[in-house]
């Protein structure tokens, strides 16, 4: 189920403005890939690209190519809306729809694929979703409150149901843990953990620690000046980059010299 993602000579630009230049990189499946760098050099642009939500904002397109274990992820013949089913994203803030029950939150992905299911497969999905995202035993006696009266960490795991209850591929995650606390921090990290033997994940973080505790490969990426692109600098196992960098900057990055 999980995919491999391909990327080759990748560049994003908001209309005329270069943003993210020349990315080449594989990231294996079922496996954790960590994007760290200093502001702006393109992490929440690149992973945008990855399921193609960047085309959600006017001018924003990519040169270059994206295949998923092989398929070109921007063939004409490709429907972004079976992308975004087939590639989930859990964003920074948890954003429940919160006037929506938790157990119609979990199956907000299916409604949008308009696809009509039983009760007792409705029932089903929602039941593995949230124990897939270790929610479960928190919320089964009150599925039917809303969404927004779960603590920020609750919601941010009704978000990763909510995205794997379409069972994706792959699973985005644009700093996930950056609005919670410590401890809803460690669960999300366990969950990412748990999660790694059915989906490719990709995280972007701003948390050193957090890239090292959870990712099994880590991206690196820097902007060569102000005004200029983000560029991929370095890549590779997690324990490499962060013990053995072959770049200075990277080394400098993890060390906290910049950024
Ligand atoms: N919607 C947009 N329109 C125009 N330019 C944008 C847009 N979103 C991002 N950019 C620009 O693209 C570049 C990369 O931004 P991006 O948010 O991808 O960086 P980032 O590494 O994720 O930053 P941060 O760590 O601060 O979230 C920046 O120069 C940013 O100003």
């Amino acid at each position: 189920m999980a995919k491999s993602i391909d990327v080759s000579d990748l560049n994003i630009y908001y209309g005329d403005f270069l943003a993210v230049e020349d990315v080449t990189i594989q990231i294996p499946a079922k496996s954790v890939t960590a994007f760290i760098g200093p502001s702006g050099c393109g992490k929440s642009t690149f992973l945008r690209s990855l399921n193609r939500m960047h085309e959600v904002i006017r001018g924003a397109r990519v040169e270059g190519k994206v295949l998923i274990d092989g398929q070109d992820l921007y063939a004409s013949d490709v429907d972004p809306v079976n992308v975004r089913r087939m590639i989930g994203m859990v964003f920074q803030r948890p954003n429940p729809f919160p006037t929506m029950s938790i157990y119609d939150n979990v199956l907000a992905g299916q409604r949008l694929n308009s696809k009509r299911m039983k009760k007792a497969d409705a029932d089903d999905v929602v039941e593995r979703s949230l124990r897939s995202a270790g929610l479960w035993a928190e919320v089964k006696d009150r599925l039917d409150r809303p969404g927004s009266g779960l603590s920020g960490g609750q919601q941010q795991r009704l978000c990763i149901a909510r995205a794997i209850s379409v069972e994706p591929e792959i699973l985005l995650m644009d700093e996930p843990c950056s609005a919670l606390d410590p401890i809803s921090t460690s669960v999300i990290e366990d969950l990412i953990h748990e999660l790694k033997s059915e989906y490719t994940i990709v995280i972007v973080t701003h948390n050193m620690q957090q890239a090292a505790r959870v990712s099994d490969e880590t991206a690196f990426f820097n902007l060569s000046g102000v005004g200029k692109p983000g560029r991929l600098i370095e890549t590779g196992r997690t324990e490499t980059i962060f013990s053995n960098p072959q770049e200075p900057a990277t080394e400098a990055y993890i060390q906290g010299r910049f950024g």
